[in-house]
Order: C-alpha cells, then structure tokens, then sequence
C-alpha cells in the first residue's frame, strides 16, 4: 500500500502564490442565477431526490451550459439508465423549445426542422469534448473514457448502480469504495457531480413517501459515506404547496442545498418545464423583492 504525507513546508510556497496570486478559483458557468452552486475542479457534488424530480435533467443542463460557456471544458457522462442518443434529445428539446414528445415521436413539422437546427449546431459545438460510457458500468470503465478526452467533469447517474473496482461484501461496501474513487478522481482536478437515489422518510402523518420535509443528508442511499465524502450536497424536491396535478407540465422544484463544505448552504426555486426539459431559476416574488428594497432604502436612508 502506497502511503501518502506531505510536510507543510514543501508545499508552503506553492500555497502562498496560490492565495495570493488573485484569481478566483476556477468555476463553471452553468447558467443564471445558479452561480451559489459551487462546481469547479477537484470538488463533489451530490444530487438526491426522489424519482423522476429531473436530477438527470438538471444536471445534463448544467454540464451542457458549462460547456457552451467553456469551450476548453471536456466532459464524460456515465448513465446507466438512458442512452446517449435519448439524454442528447433532452437537450435538444431544451436548447431549440420544441416539444420533446414531437422530438421523440420523430413528428417534427419544416418549421420544427429549422428550430432545431439550431439545437444540434449548439449539440455539434461540444460534441468532440462530450463522452458517454456506453458499458460496462464501473468506475474503471469511467475512467477510461474520462481519460479518452482528457475530461474535467464527470457526471454519474447513479452512484449506486456504478460498480467499484475489486470485491465488497455487500452494496454499502460497493458505494463507500466507490466515493472513496470518486475522491480520488476529485484529488485528481476533476469535478465530479454524483447523483443518489434516496431512501423514503415517514411524511407527517407518519407514512412511509418522498416528501421533501422528510429528506435529508441521511436520505442518500446505501452509505453514510456519501455525505461525509461530498463536499456539497443537493436535493431535488417538489416545491412545498407545488401544485401537483401530474399533467402539468411545468412543476416548481426547490435545489435545496444540505451541505457546502466552504460556504453557507443556499436553497433555490425552480420551475422545471418537462415538455422541453428546462429548468429556469424563479426570480424572487414581488412581495420579496419590496422587503428588499425597503430594507436597501432604509439602508441608504437612517430614520430622520
Ligand atoms: N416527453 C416528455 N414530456 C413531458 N415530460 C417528460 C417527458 N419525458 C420525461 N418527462 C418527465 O420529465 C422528468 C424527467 O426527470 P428525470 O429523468 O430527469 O428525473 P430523475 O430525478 O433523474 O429521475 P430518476 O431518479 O427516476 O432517474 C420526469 O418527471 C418525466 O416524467
């Protein structure tokens, strides 16, 4: 066994520059109003919530955005659940506003055409820094496509259903060796975003559901691992008082953030248009907006 230790003087100048050479840490632009979630190089994230929330949504946005907005950024996706071609066509949906039933049911008028041409041009830009594994779904397999384009993100969806290297005698053993990997790739200047599923809570009348007042840090399953071993931890719930008639197609979801290693921990809403697949951040309600104001102005304006 390799063992690791470093003296603290033979890294104190690098440190020293590092602090004070004045740019801030590298951070990806995964859209507006979401800059409180800190991904970046060498950092783990983790996304939980119950089924069918959009956390394979949210996150392909995200890494899609990073990449628009980064043209040196590469990354390599793992999804043992949807196929590239299937996870791609979220996309397109989302960037060209076509419907993805019309996309998927492969009816797409002339008008639809041209829309979407703009979609695959934006898909096509990132297209030679995106890789998907296609199987098997391990973490050495990972890393070989990561490696393939020298990749800085890496998405999992889903941490539980991605084999570790070596034996583990049962599935809690299997996802600690697998954060302990993922630390690894983190160590190694990657971003890692992991996605969880979630065990059920008791709700307030005691049965046994996803409700979001019930989940928490320890909701992620399988391992305590995984939330000591994240450096932020997310999840993707409904919104309380969210209207839940199932045939709407925009839901309000909360990212509400359980844990931030390196700063305070920010909640946000969303509103997750599923038709197109989009997330947009909701902006503050007019009554919040005139509390803050009103404290602003009587900031700037002591009592007379
Ligand atoms: N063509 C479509 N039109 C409208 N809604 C759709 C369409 N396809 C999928 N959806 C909905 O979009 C959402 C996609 O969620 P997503 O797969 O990102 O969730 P998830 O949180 O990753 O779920 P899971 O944990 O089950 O993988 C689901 O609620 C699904 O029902």
């Amino acid at each position: 066994m390799t063992i690791n230790y470093s003296m603290t003087d033979s890294f104190l100048d690098s440190w020293r520059e590092d602090v004070l050479h004045g740019l801030p840490p590298r951070k990806y632009d995964i859209g507006d109003g979401l800059s409180h979630i800190h991904l970046g190089p060498g950092t783990v994230s983790l996304f939980g919530g119950p089924p069918g929330t959009g956390k394979t949504s949210l996150t392909m946005q995200c890494a899609v955005n990073a990449m628009a907005a980064d043209e040196s950024l590469r990354v390599c996706v793992a999804n043992v659940e949807m196929p590239p071609e299937r996870l791609l066509e979220r996309q397109l949906s989302r960037l060209s506003g076509i419907p993805l039933d019309d996309i998927q049911e492969r009816r797409l008028n002339g008008k639809q055409r041209d829309k979407l041409e703009l979609g695959f041009e934006l898909i096509e830009d990132i297209s030679d820094r995106l890789v998907f594994v296609r199987g098997p779904f391990t973490l050495d397999a990972v890393a070989v496509a990561a490696d393939s384009i020298d990749a800085e993100l890496i998405l999992l969806d889903y941490i539980q259903r991605i084999r570790p290297t070596g034996k583990h005698e049962d599935k809690r053993g299997s996802v600690d060796a697998t954060m302990d990997s993922i630390r690894q790739f983190a160590s190694a200047g990657c971003c890692v975003l992991a996605l969880s599923a979630v065990g059920r809570s008791k709700d307030s009348k005691g049965r046994s559901s996803y409700d979001g007042s019930g989940l928490g840090l320890a909701s992620f399953r399988e391992s305590s691992e995984l939330e000591y071993g994240a450096d932020d931890a997310y999840l993707l719930v409904p919104s309380p008082g969210a209207d839940k008639d199932p045939d709407d197609s925009v839901v309000e979801v909360t990212l509400k953030q359980l844990k931030s290693r390196y700063g305070k921990p920010t909640d946000c809403q969303l509103s997750f248009d599923r038709s197109i697949q989009r997330f947009d951040v909701d902006e503050p309600d007019d009554d919040h907006r005139r509390d803050l104001s009103q404290s602003l102005a009587q900031l700037w304006e002591p009592e007379r």
